[in-house]
């Protein structure tokens, strides 16, 4: 069935609660890796609370993009199957606890058509509340829907494109995932069978499941406090990026960044493929 625009831009669904504990945040770290090495300490704040004070426990930024994972305007008509994750931006307005009670704001920010052999992009906007209204984060998820082009809606591209910077990276920082790593990810909330169900994943065009792609935006965050952040959880105030090509669990992928001021720009590279798999990443630290 085609996208119903203006029922679909009508959506929006207030005040929706979600809670976690330390236990979903160390689970969403192992799920991006995090925790191989027990040995490394830097990495080991994230995955383990602390022993003598248990309110060290990090939370990596990123893990605002599986708080309140099924947060959602309502239900838009789309060939799952073929509905693949395209962009995200979050803006970090405060920092996210080790537990919580919050409350989902998520509205569909816009719907563009690509033309009836490409698809459609959808974008919904989550803002995730405290529950005494302070605002913790803005998340804008953007789908691009590869059965569902040609419904007649407006052409046009919902984030500006961030394009790199004009010279060889100041680092490139390679992280391997592992086999399994989709089937551990997918318990922090995205049980979507693209990324565990062999024959799911042949329907889309896939000879096997592919890695989601909020695993590899984990990922680049990893890489980001690693590099320029000093694993500071708080030094983050915006990160985006764009999926161009679908990892498979168990490459590794080679994250290249530039630094410039505040700003990183990254991209990100499966090299056993030469495919570039994150284009236009962008990352605003304090
Ligand atoms: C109801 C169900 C909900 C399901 C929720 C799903 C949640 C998760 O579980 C799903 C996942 O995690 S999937 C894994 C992560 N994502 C991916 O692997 C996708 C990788 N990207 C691709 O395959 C292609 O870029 C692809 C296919 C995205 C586009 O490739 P092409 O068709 O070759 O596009 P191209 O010709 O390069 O460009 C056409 C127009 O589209 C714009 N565009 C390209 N890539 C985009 C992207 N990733 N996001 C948004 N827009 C994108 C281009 O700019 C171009 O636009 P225009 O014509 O206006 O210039």
């Amino acid at each position: 069935m085609a996208i119903d625009y203006d029922a679909a831009m009508a959506l929006e669904n207030l005040g929706q609660p979600f809670s976690w504990s330390d236990r979903e945040v160390m689970l969403y770290a192992l799920g991006v890796g995090m925790g191989e090495n027990p040995l490394d300490l830097d990495e080991l704040a994230f995955v383990n609370e602390g022993y003598l004070d248990p309110r060290e426990l990090k939370v990596l930024p990123t893990f605002a993009t599986v708080a309140a994972w099924t947060a959602s305007p309502g239900h838009i008509d789309l060939q799952r199957h073929l509905t693949v994750d395209g962009e995200r931006m979050i803006e970090f307005h405060a920092p996210l606890p080790a537990s919580a009670d919050v409350l989902a704001d998520s509205f569909v920010a816009s719907i563009f058509d690509k033309g009836e052999d490409k698809g459609a992009v959808i974008t919904r906007r989550t803002l995730l509340r405290a529950l005494d209204g302070r605002l913790l984060t803005t998340i804008a998820a953007s789908q691009f829907a590869r059965g569902d082009g040609g419904f007649g809606g407006p052409s046009g591209t919902p984030n500006p494109h961030h394009p790199m910077p004009d010279r060889s990276p100041d680092h490139v920082i390679t992280l391997k995932t592992r086999p399994g790593q989709a089937l551990l990810y997918r318990l922090s909330g995205d049980r979507n069978p693209l990324h565990s169900d062999p024959a799911f994943a042949r329907r889309a065009g896939f000879d096997r499941p592919i890695m989601h792609g909020m695993c590899t935006f984990g990922m680049a965050c990893r890489a980001i406090l690693r590099t320029y952040a000093d694993f500071d959880p708080l030094a983050f105030v915006r990160m985006g990026v764009r999926f161009s090509a679908p990892v498979f669990p168990g490459e590794s992928i080679s994250f290249a960044l530039w630094k410039d001021g505040d700003v990183v720009s990254f991209e990100a590279q499966v090299e056993a493929r030469a495919v570039t798999v994150v284009r236009q990443g962008l990352a605003v630290l304090r």
